[in-house]
């Protein structure tokens, strides 16, 4: 199913150009990724597939309808960035309604409530309110309104942003967790957990979407990343190794290999032998290149 498809999509702001042209199929499982810098134009497009903003011109859909439309009612939810209950209602209160909003009626809406505070693990925090929650447990409270309804497509913008290493770890693994049943769409500057999260990722600059990644050219591209040990001596000879196509040296313990991955798929093992050969200790092999060394080198 086409998830997301954009033509032409553009948005301006008086004089702005927030969104330039932006062209987009976007299709399959996994959840999506989407990631830029400060300014280029993430909010805007988010707040598009939100509905809250309508585009200067061009055209998108999303599920298959047009942004805010009412066929997408109880398919997709959003979660922005500063999302907040109100402070002074209890929170089983507040769900509850939101619920209602959404069309649960009574005990349905009691129910509903009770399932997605599960989901988030405050179950416990049904009658308390949202001043009386931690910033981490506030986050899950927030994407829990994002559950109401078991919505196909959620997005969330900035979901760890402000939260400890402790907390965002536990949101990580919660939209983890809940990628089995929903696919999210994330706008984060935070590579390393876009990476953990997400099998495509939309690189937005200057309003342009200018580049489209997926997992699958993740592992399969004929890159290998080494940690060593100790820095390796002079005359190491792993440069001369069969199917080097070219070796950077990223940091004093850091190497890439760039391989031919056509005629020698088992590079890895290659490696390997030669290390122990050359007693030369390592920490980790990975396969592929980060997200950050696709995006950036
Ligand atoms: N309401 C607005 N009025 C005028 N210009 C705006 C408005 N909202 C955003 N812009 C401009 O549009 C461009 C894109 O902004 P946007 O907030 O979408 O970027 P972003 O990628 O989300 O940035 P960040 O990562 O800093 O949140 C920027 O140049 C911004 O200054």
């Amino acid at each position: 199913m086409t998830l997301i498809t954009a033509k032409g999509l553009c948005k301006d702001y008086g004089s702005t150009r927030a969104l330039n042209n932006i062209d987009l199929i976007l299709s399959g499982d996994g959840n999506i990724a989407l990631v830029g810098p400060n300014g280029a134009g993430k909010t805007t497009l988010f707040s598009i597939l939100c509905g809250y903003l309508t585009p200067s011109s061009g055209s998108i859909e999303i599920l298959g309808h047009k942004p805010g439309s009412a066929a997408l009612h109880g398919k997709l939810s959003a979660l922005p960035q500063d999302a907040q209950l109100d402070p002074g209602f209890a929170i089983g209160t507040q769900l509850k309604h939101l619920c209602a909003l959404q069309g649960f009626r009574g005990k349905a809406a009691l129910e509903e409530t009770k399932r997605v505070l599960a989901l988030v693990n405050l179950s416990d925090s049904i009658k308390r309110r949202p001043n009386e929650l931690s910033h981490g447990m506030h986050k899950r409270l927030t994407i829990a309104q994002a559950l109401i309804g078991a919505p196909e497509l959620i997005l969330l913008d900035e979901p760890t942003a402000g939260l400890d290493p402790v907390n965002a770890r536990e949101i990580r693994q919660l939209i983890s967790d809940l990628s089995e049943q929903c696919q999210f769409v994330i706008s984060s500057h935070n590579l390393e957990e876009l990476e953990k999260l997400c099998s495509q990722v939309l690189y937005i600059e200057q309003g342009r979407l200018t580049q489209q990644l997926t997992s699958d050219d993740r592992e399969h591209n004929g890159f290998l990343g080494l940690t060593l040990t100790s820095p390796l001596e002079e005359g190491h000879g792993l440069d001369q190794l069969y199917g080097v196509l070219g070796l950077s040296v990223k940091s004093k313990l850091q190497l890439q290999f760039r391989y031919d991955i056509k005629n020698h798929p088992d590079f890895d093992l290659s490696l390997l032998h030669a290390l122990k050969a050359k007693d030369i200790g390592y920490r980790q092999l990975s396969l592929g290149r980060s997200l950050e060394e696709r995006l950036f080198d």
